[in-house]
Protein backbone atom coordinates (compact mmCIF):
# COMPACT_ATOMS: atom_id res chain seq x y z
CA UNK A 1 0.00 0.00 0.00
CA UNK A 2 1.18 3.55 -0.74
CA UNK A 3 3.11 5.40 2.50
CA UNK A 4 0.03 7.03 3.91
CA UNK A 5 -2.41 5.70 2.37
CA UNK A 6 -5.22 3.84 4.21
CA UNK A 7 -5.92 -0.04 4.24
CA UNK A 8 -9.31 -0.24 3.37
CA UNK A 9 -11.17 3.04 1.43
CA UNK A 10 -14.35 2.92 0.33
CA UNK A 11 -16.65 5.42 -1.63
CA UNK A 12 -19.98 5.06 -2.47
CA UNK A 13 -19.95 1.93 -1.85
CA UNK A 14 -23.17 -0.12 -3.09
CA UNK A 15 -24.55 -3.35 -4.08
CA UNK A 16 -27.57 -4.01 -5.42
CA UNK A 17 -29.53 -7.61 -6.10
CA UNK A 18 -32.37 -7.17 -7.96
CA UNK A 19 -34.73 -4.18 -6.94
CA UNK A 20 -33.28 -4.91 -3.53
CA UNK A 21 -30.25 -3.06 -2.32
CA UNK A 22 -27.94 -4.33 0.17
CA UNK A 23 -25.35 -1.98 0.54
CA UNK A 24 -26.56 1.63 0.07
CA UNK A 25 -23.74 4.09 -0.86
CA UNK A 26 -21.25 3.32 1.96
CA UNK A 27 -18.25 5.01 2.85
CA UNK A 28 -15.25 4.85 5.14
CA UNK A 29 -11.66 4.43 5.45
CA UNK A 30 -9.49 2.03 7.57
CA UNK A 31 -5.88 2.74 8.56
CA UNK A 32 -3.24 0.58 8.09
CA UNK A 33 -2.70 -1.42 11.20
CA UNK A 34 -6.32 -0.73 12.59
CA UNK A 35 -8.48 -3.61 13.89
CA UNK A 36 -11.63 -2.32 12.60
CA UNK A 37 -14.84 -3.75 13.73
CA UNK A 38 -17.68 -4.71 11.60
CA UNK A 39 -20.86 -5.04 13.51
CA UNK A 40 -24.68 -5.21 12.53
CA UNK A 41 -27.81 -7.28 12.72
CA UNK A 42 -28.77 -9.97 10.10
CA UNK A 43 -29.44 -8.98 6.63
CA UNK A 44 -27.67 -5.63 7.69
CA UNK A 45 -25.05 -5.69 4.48
CA UNK A 46 -21.75 -6.85 6.43
CA UNK A 47 -21.05 -10.30 4.43
CA UNK A 48 -21.93 -8.66 1.29
CA UNK A 49 -19.46 -5.46 2.05
CA UNK A 50 -16.50 -7.91 2.70
CA UNK A 51 -17.58 -10.42 -0.06
CA UNK A 52 -16.88 -6.65 -2.29
CA UNK A 53 -13.53 -5.95 -0.53
CA UNK A 54 -11.99 -9.21 -1.09
CA UNK A 55 -13.18 -9.01 -4.69
CA UNK A 56 -15.39 -12.32 -4.38
CA UNK A 57 -18.91 -10.23 -5.48
CA UNK A 58 -18.31 -7.18 -7.94
CA UNK A 59 -19.93 -3.84 -6.47
CA UNK A 60 -22.68 -2.67 -8.16
CA UNK A 61 -21.26 1.31 -8.19
CA UNK A 62 -19.04 3.11 -5.97
CA UNK A 63 -15.59 2.33 -5.53
CA UNK A 64 -12.77 0.21 -3.07
CA UNK A 65 -9.33 0.07 -2.45
CA UNK A 66 -7.89 -2.51 -0.40
CA UNK A 67 -4.15 -2.44 0.43
CA UNK A 68 -4.05 0.69 -2.25
CA UNK A 69 -5.28 -1.52 -4.96
CA UNK A 70 -9.06 -1.14 -6.78
CA UNK A 71 -11.36 -3.91 -6.12
CA UNK A 72 -12.64 -4.28 -9.45
CA UNK A 73 -9.30 -3.09 -11.72
CA UNK A 74 -6.39 -4.55 -9.73
CA UNK A 75 -8.02 -7.87 -8.24
CA UNK A 76 -5.42 -10.21 -8.19
CA UNK A 77 -3.48 -7.68 -7.07
CA UNK A 78 -5.89 -7.07 -3.96
CA UNK A 79 -6.10 -10.97 -3.70
CA UNK A 80 -2.17 -11.15 -3.34
CA UNK A 81 -2.76 -8.09 -0.38
CA UNK A 82 -5.39 -9.94 1.62
CA UNK A 83 -6.00 -12.70 3.94
CA UNK A 84 -9.50 -14.55 4.33
CA UNK A 85 -10.36 -16.02 8.03
CA UNK A 86 -14.02 -16.91 6.77
CA UNK A 87 -16.79 -19.09 9.15
CA UNK A 88 -16.83 -21.96 6.64
CA UNK A 89 -13.85 -23.88 7.25
CA UNK A 90 -11.92 -25.21 3.75
CA UNK A 91 -9.50 -27.10 5.82
CA UNK A 92 -8.90 -30.41 4.65
CA UNK A 93 -9.18 -32.67 7.30
CA UNK A 94 -7.53 -35.67 5.75
CA UNK A 95 -4.30 -33.46 5.20
CA UNK A 96 -2.12 -32.37 8.44
CA UNK A 97 -1.69 -29.01 9.03
CA UNK A 98 2.13 -28.30 7.66
CA UNK A 99 0.07 -29.64 4.49
CA UNK A 100 -2.76 -27.54 4.72
CA UNK A 101 -0.68 -24.71 4.89
CA UNK A 102 1.73 -25.89 2.21
CA UNK A 103 -0.63 -26.36 -0.09
CA UNK A 104 -2.28 -23.02 0.36
CA UNK A 105 1.77 -21.44 -0.15
CA UNK A 106 1.57 -22.86 -3.50
CA UNK A 107 -1.95 -21.55 -4.20
CA UNK A 108 -0.53 -18.21 -3.50
CA UNK A 109 2.66 -18.51 -5.04
CA UNK A 110 4.63 -18.26 -1.91
CA UNK A 111 8.53 -18.48 -3.06
CA UNK A 112 9.49 -22.18 -2.52
CA UNK A 113 12.88 -20.88 -0.63
CA UNK A 114 10.67 -19.34 2.25
CA UNK A 115 7.93 -21.19 2.33
CA UNK A 116 9.07 -23.77 4.80
CA UNK A 117 10.59 -20.79 7.33
CA UNK A 118 7.27 -19.17 6.88
CA UNK A 119 5.19 -21.98 7.85
CA UNK A 120 6.98 -22.67 10.79
CA UNK A 121 6.94 -18.94 12.08
CA UNK A 122 3.25 -18.74 11.73
CA UNK A 123 2.42 -22.19 13.30
CA UNK A 124 4.73 -21.04 16.56
CA UNK A 125 2.62 -18.19 15.88
CA UNK A 126 -1.11 -19.80 16.88
CA UNK A 127 0.75 -22.13 18.88
CA UNK A 128 0.50 -25.74 16.74
CA UNK A 129 3.99 -26.34 16.11
CA UNK A 130 3.41 -29.07 18.15
CA UNK A 131 0.70 -30.36 16.21
CA UNK A 132 1.85 -29.63 12.92
CA UNK A 133 2.51 -33.60 11.57
CA UNK A 134 -1.52 -34.45 12.84
CA UNK A 135 -4.04 -34.39 10.65
CA UNK A 136 -6.45 -31.80 10.65
CA UNK A 137 -9.41 -33.57 11.87
CA UNK A 138 -8.01 -34.48 15.07
CA UNK A 139 -7.66 -31.01 15.74
CA UNK A 140 -10.40 -28.83 18.49
CA UNK A 141 -13.06 -26.18 17.04
CA UNK A 142 -10.46 -23.77 18.70
CA UNK A 143 -6.97 -24.85 17.26
CA UNK A 144 -8.87 -25.42 13.54
CA UNK A 145 -9.44 -21.56 13.72
CA UNK A 146 -6.10 -20.86 14.83
CA UNK A 147 -5.16 -23.31 11.87
CA UNK A 148 -6.99 -21.06 9.51
CA UNK A 149 -5.72 -18.02 11.12
CA UNK A 150 -2.17 -19.05 10.27
CA UNK A 151 -3.01 -20.16 6.56
CA UNK A 152 -4.97 -16.72 6.23
CA UNK A 153 -1.40 -14.76 7.07
CA UNK A 154 0.92 -17.12 5.05
CA UNK A 155 1.33 -15.21 1.83
CA UNK A 156 2.11 -12.11 4.41
CA UNK A 157 -1.18 -10.02 3.68
CA UNK A 158 -1.74 -6.39 4.32
CA UNK A 159 -5.09 -6.77 5.38
CA UNK A 160 -6.38 -9.74 6.78
CA UNK A 161 -10.24 -10.59 7.01
CA UNK A 162 -11.54 -12.73 9.80
CA UNK A 163 -15.23 -12.83 9.57
CA UNK A 164 -16.64 -13.72 13.18
CA UNK A 165 -13.08 -15.48 14.12
CA UNK A 166 -14.33 -16.94 17.22
CA UNK A 167 -17.98 -17.95 16.60
CA UNK A 168 -18.46 -21.07 18.76
CA UNK A 169 -15.54 -21.41 20.25
CA UNK A 170 -15.40 -21.53 24.09
CA UNK A 171 -14.46 -18.06 26.67
CA UNK A 172 -11.27 -19.42 27.02
CA UNK A 173 -10.35 -20.30 23.26
CA UNK A 174 -11.54 -16.69 22.35
CA UNK A 175 -9.37 -15.09 24.33
CA UNK A 176 -6.50 -16.57 23.07
CA UNK A 177 -7.16 -16.22 19.68
CA UNK A 178 -7.69 -12.56 20.80
CA UNK A 179 -4.02 -12.45 22.15
CA UNK A 180 -3.30 -13.93 18.75
CA UNK A 181 -4.60 -11.39 17.14
CA UNK A 182 -3.15 -8.53 19.51
CA UNK A 183 -0.07 -10.73 18.84
CA UNK A 184 -0.18 -10.43 15.08
CA UNK A 185 -0.92 -7.03 14.51
CA UNK A 186 2.51 -5.87 16.70
CA UNK A 187 4.70 -8.60 14.78
CA UNK A 188 2.83 -8.12 11.42
CA UNK A 189 2.24 -4.32 10.95
CA UNK A 190 -1.24 -5.68 9.62
CA UNK A 191 -4.41 -4.21 9.20
CA UNK A 192 -7.40 -6.10 10.99
CA UNK A 193 -11.14 -5.84 9.44
CA UNK A 194 -13.25 -8.58 11.17
CA UNK A 195 -16.85 -9.09 11.87
CA UNK A 196 -17.85 -10.26 15.49
CA UNK A 197 -20.99 -10.44 17.55
CA UNK A 198 -19.79 -10.78 20.33
CA UNK A 199 -19.46 -6.76 22.46
CA UNK A 200 -16.70 -7.95 24.52
CA UNK A 201 -14.89 -8.28 21.68
CA UNK A 202 -15.95 -5.52 19.82
CA UNK A 203 -14.50 -3.79 22.39
CA UNK A 204 -10.80 -4.73 21.50
CA UNK A 205 -11.30 -2.94 18.30
CA UNK A 206 -9.34 0.02 17.48
CA UNK A 207 -12.72 1.68 15.62
CA UNK A 208 -15.94 -0.38 15.01
CA UNK A 209 -18.84 0.40 12.37
CA UNK A 210 -22.37 -0.05 12.50
CA UNK A 211 -24.19 -1.37 9.87
CA UNK A 212 -27.88 -1.58 9.32
CA UNK A 213 -30.05 -1.35 6.25
CA UNK A 214 -27.05 -1.03 3.93
CA UNK A 215 -25.80 1.81 5.57
CA UNK A 216 -23.27 2.85 8.17
CA UNK A 217 -25.35 4.15 11.12
CA UNK A 218 -22.14 5.04 13.23
CA UNK A 219 -18.65 4.93 13.09
CA UNK A 220 -15.91 5.89 15.80
CA UNK A 221 -13.38 4.39 19.03
CA UNK A 222 -15.71 2.30 21.24
CA UNK A 223 -14.98 4.88 23.95
CA UNK A 224 -16.33 7.52 21.94
CA UNK A 225 -19.50 5.45 20.50
CA UNK A 226 -19.74 4.84 24.13
CA UNK A 227 -19.72 8.06 25.19
CA UNK A 228 -21.88 9.14 22.70
CA UNK A 229 -24.81 7.44 23.88
CA UNK A 230 -24.40 9.99 26.95
CA UNK A 231 -26.03 8.70 30.37
CA UNK A 232 -24.53 7.01 32.92
CA UNK A 233 -25.67 4.59 34.98
CA UNK A 234 -25.05 5.66 38.91
CA UNK A 235 -26.47 3.24 41.40
CA UNK A 236 -26.61 4.48 45.39
CA UNK A 237 -27.24 2.80 48.66
CA UNK A 238 -28.83 5.22 51.31
CA UNK A 239 -30.35 5.20 55.13
CA UNK A 240 -33.40 6.11 53.53
CA UNK A 241 -33.90 5.17 49.58
CA UNK A 242 -37.42 6.74 49.41
CA UNK A 243 -36.11 10.00 51.02
CA UNK A 244 -33.05 9.84 48.70
CA UNK A 245 -34.97 9.40 45.57
CA UNK A 246 -37.58 12.08 46.65
CA UNK A 247 -34.53 14.62 47.43
CA UNK A 248 -32.64 13.39 43.58
CA UNK A 249 -35.77 14.39 41.85
CA UNK A 250 -36.01 17.85 43.81
CA UNK A 251 -32.61 18.73 43.61
CA UNK A 252 -31.20 17.64 40.27
CA UNK A 253 -34.47 16.90 38.48
CA UNK A 254 -33.45 13.24 37.94
CA UNK A 255 -35.43 10.73 38.16
CA UNK A 256 -34.68 7.69 40.60
CA UNK A 257 -35.87 4.14 40.71
CA UNK A 258 -35.47 1.57 43.33
CA UNK A 259 -33.35 -0.91 41.47
CA UNK A 260 -32.01 -4.58 42.34
CA UNK A 261 -31.96 -2.94 46.02
CA UNK A 262 -30.07 0.00 44.90
CA UNK A 263 -31.18 3.80 43.82
CA UNK A 264 -30.89 3.55 40.36
CA UNK A 265 -30.78 6.77 37.88
CA UNK A 266 -28.75 7.55 34.72
CA UNK A 267 -26.70 11.04 34.37
CA UNK A 268 -24.55 13.03 31.99
CA UNK A 269 -20.54 12.11 33.11
CA UNK A 270 -21.80 10.06 36.21
CA UNK A 271 -17.96 10.27 37.70
CA UNK A 272 -18.33 13.75 37.75
CA UNK A 273 -21.61 14.03 39.32
CA UNK A 274 -20.66 11.61 42.18
CA UNK A 275 -18.78 14.72 44.34
CA UNK A 276 -22.12 16.76 44.04
CA UNK A 277 -24.74 14.11 44.93
CA UNK A 278 -22.29 13.74 48.26
CA UNK A 279 -21.83 16.88 48.54
CA UNK A 280 -25.58 17.68 48.29
CA UNK A 281 -27.70 14.98 49.19
CA UNK A 282 -29.46 15.23 52.24
CA UNK A 283 -29.52 11.66 52.84
CA UNK A 284 -26.50 9.48 53.73
CA UNK A 285 -25.09 7.84 50.90
CA UNK A 286 -23.43 4.13 51.87
CA UNK A 287 -21.80 3.06 48.42
CA UNK A 288 -21.91 4.66 44.96
CA UNK A 289 -21.21 2.50 41.41
CA UNK A 290 -21.53 4.08 38.08
CA UNK A 291 -21.44 2.21 35.25
CA UNK A 292 -20.70 3.66 31.16
CA UNK A 293 -22.98 2.70 28.69
CA UNK A 294 -21.95 -0.37 26.96
CA UNK A 295 -21.47 -1.41 23.59
CA UNK A 296 -24.63 -3.14 23.87
CA UNK A 297 -26.53 0.40 24.52
CA UNK A 298 -24.50 1.66 21.98
CA UNK A 299 -25.67 -0.99 19.56
CA UNK A 300 -29.20 -1.02 20.85
CA UNK A 301 -29.19 3.07 20.22
CA UNK A 302 -28.77 2.88 16.83
CA UNK A 303 -30.13 -0.48 15.54
CA UNK A 304 -32.84 -1.05 18.01
CA UNK A 305 -32.28 -4.25 18.69
CA UNK A 306 -29.21 -6.07 20.65
CA UNK A 307 -26.59 -8.17 19.67
CA UNK A 308 -28.10 -10.96 20.71
CA UNK A 309 -31.59 -10.33 19.60
CA UNK A 310 -29.22 -9.93 16.10
CA UNK A 311 -27.59 -13.12 16.87
CA UNK A 312 -30.38 -15.16 17.31
CA UNK A 313 -32.21 -14.20 13.77
CA UNK A 314 -34.49 -11.68 15.44
CA UNK A 315 -33.02 -8.91 15.01
CA UNK A 316 -34.80 -7.54 11.76
CA UNK A 317 -38.00 -8.63 13.43
CA UNK A 318 -37.28 -6.98 16.75
CA UNK A 319 -36.29 -3.62 14.74
CA UNK A 320 -39.74 -4.14 13.21
CA UNK A 321 -41.57 -4.32 16.21
CA UNK A 322 -39.86 -1.99 18.36
CA UNK A 323 -40.42 0.91 15.15
CA UNK A 324 -44.03 0.02 15.37
CA UNK A 325 -44.12 0.61 18.97
CA UNK A 326 -42.60 4.05 18.52
CA UNK A 327 -44.93 5.31 16.37
N1 LIG B 1 -26.69 -13.35 -3.54
C1 LIG B 1 -27.72 -12.64 -3.06
N2 LIG B 1 -28.87 -12.51 -3.78
C2 LIG B 1 -29.90 -11.79 -3.31
N3 LIG B 1 -29.91 -11.14 -2.12
C3 LIG B 1 -28.80 -11.23 -1.35
C4 LIG B 1 -27.65 -12.00 -1.78
N4 LIG B 1 -26.71 -11.90 -0.80
C5 LIG B 1 -27.26 -11.14 0.17
N5 LIG B 1 -28.49 -10.72 -0.15
C6 LIG B 1 -29.39 -9.85 0.65
O1 LIG B 1 -28.65 -8.68 0.96
C7 LIG B 1 -28.94 -8.24 2.29
C8 LIG B 1 -27.66 -8.15 3.10
O2 LIG B 1 -27.16 -9.47 3.34
P1 LIG B 1 -25.75 -9.76 4.04
O3 LIG B 1 -25.54 -11.24 4.00
O4 LIG B 1 -24.71 -8.90 3.45
O5 LIG B 1 -26.02 -9.29 5.53
P2 LIG B 1 -25.15 -9.53 6.84
O6 LIG B 1 -25.11 -8.22 7.53
O7 LIG B 1 -23.86 -10.16 6.48
O8 LIG B 1 -26.03 -10.54 7.69
P3 LIG B 1 -25.58 -11.78 8.64
O9 LIG B 1 -25.16 -11.18 9.93
O10 LIG B 1 -26.84 -12.56 8.75
O11 LIG B 1 -24.49 -12.53 7.94
C9 LIG B 1 -29.94 -9.24 2.85
O12 LIG B 1 -31.23 -8.70 2.70
C10 LIG B 1 -29.75 -10.45 1.98
O13 LIG B 1 -30.94 -11.19 1.88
Amino acid sequence: MPDGGDAVEVDGLTKRFGDAEAVRGIEFSVRPGEVFGFLGPNGAGKSTTINMLCTLLRPSGGTARVAGHDVVAERDTVRRNIGLVFQDTTLDGYLTGEQNLRFHAELYGVPRSVTTDRIGQVLEMVGLWDRRRDRVQTFSGGMKRRLEIARGLLHSPRVLFLDEPTVGLDPQTRASIWEYIRQLREAEEITIFMTTHYMDEAEYCDRIAIMDSGRIVALDTPEALKAGVGEDRVRIQTADDRAAIAEIADRFGLEAVMSEGAVTFRVVAGEAFVPRLFAELGVPIRSVSVARPSLDDVFMSFTGSTIRDAEAGAGDHMRVMMRAMRR
